[in-house]
């Protein structure tokens, strides 16, 4: 089991124990049979199930992010009432990554509306890994989808301000009403990809020859680079899903964010890439949209009813945290969270 999981994706282990039978299934549906268990109950549960989980490691093509400690595991849950249910290590924090291209992108569509990510960037799934330039040569800059780095550096360009300066506060400004609190830049690990971040100005600049970068390619890349950087405990990253999950208002400090419209078109992309090339197994095991970063975040989102966010550094092979997407697999489970996952009338 252990080769299983560092060998390839979590889902392949879920695959595996679907495979093995009786006991699998009972287990299913005793879950099933109490879906109205407390939140906390089942995060409590989840989280001894999964807290010594082998498998993964940290990413460390970013140098920096190899020495995160590899052992944080929290878990956040966020109803649209504003309730808190957590447990683990909530005080750590790691640097956002790519979870940080969903509220870019829910900004733009704010700004500019659904029709201009569709025209200028695209959003089907691009089906290969998340720093991929051959999916840019294959659509010769289309279809390259927000929640990947191509097209997430685009959408970072599109993004409304007239310089460096103003881009990098409407997005700040955008992700802190997100957390409903003040998120910082993880300086070094900034600098740590500032230093080493080559392959994604090959990207903007590779863009910009196709006509698909909407601002300086140097500067488009350097802001995304930092938005990447910020910091989150599991409790601000769910703060941001919960915020999604509630039609774009933060529910614990009631601002609105975002519109409800904007909202949906976001999870839709969530739901077609938000987990990279392995985002179909993921809609397939859970359901629900979500969105990984390198960094050992991953948020999901139950439309109306919760955010999660777990935090766990080892990731697997795309590049998503083997811990998150367990614990997630299972909160969801439990909870009866998988919409497609239907109670037929008799
Ligand atoms: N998958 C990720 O989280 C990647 C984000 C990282 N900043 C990068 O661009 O490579």
């Amino acid at each position: 089991m252990k080769k299983l999981i560092n060998r390839s994706s979590f889902l392949a282990l879920f695959f595996a124990l679907a495979v093995a039978g009786q006991s699998w299934s009972q287990q299913t549906m005793t879950v099933m049979e109490v879906d109205t268990r407390p939140y906390q109950e089942v995060i409590d549960e989840v989280y001894e199930k999964i807290k010594d989980m082998p498998g993964g490691k940290n990413a460390d093509y970013i140098p920096e992010l190899a020495l995160v400690d590899s052992t944080i595991f929290g878990i956040a849950l966020i109803t649209v009432d504003g309730d808190i249910y957590t447990a683990g290590d909530l005080d750590d924090r790691v640097s956002i990554q790519s979870i940080s291209k969903v509220f870019t992108l829910a900004q733009v569509i704010e700004e500019q509306g659904a029709r201009s990510i569709m025209d200028k960037i695209g959003v089907d799934a691009t089906g290969l890994k998340f720093n991929s330039i051959i999916a840019i040569e294959l659509k010769q800059g289309k279809e390259i989808n927000p929640l990947v780095n191509p097209g997430a550096i685009a959408a970072t360009s599109l993004i409304a301000g007239n310089n460096y300066e103003e881009k990098w506060k409407n997005i700040t400004t955008t992700y802190n009403k997100f957390a409903g609190t003040e998120l910082f830049v993880n300086e070094p690990v900034y600098k740590s990809e500032a230093a080493t971040n080559q392959r994604n100005q090959a990207i903007a600049y590779l863009l910009d020859a196709y006509g698909r970068m909407y601002y300086d390619p140097a500067e488009a890349t350097d802001i995304y680079t930092k938005q990447c950087a910020i910091n989150v405990n599991t409790k601000e990253l769910a703060a941001m899903a919960s915020t999604l999950a509630n039609g774009g208002i933060n529910p614990l400090t009631k601002e609105k964010v975002v519109s409800p419209e904007t909202v949906a078109f976001t999870l839709s992309v969530m739901a077609t890439a938000g987990l990279y090339d392995n985002s179909g197994q993921w809609l397939y095991a859970t359901g629900l949209p979500g969105k990984s970063g390198v960094g050992g975040g991953i948020i999901a989102v139950d439309p109306g009813k919760y955010g999660i966010a777990v935090i766990g550094p080892k990731l697997d092979e795309a590049g998503n945290s083997v811990k998150a997407q367990y614990a997630i697999y299972e909160i969801v489970k439990a909870l009866d969270g998988n919409p497609y996952e239907i109670t037929p009338v008799k």
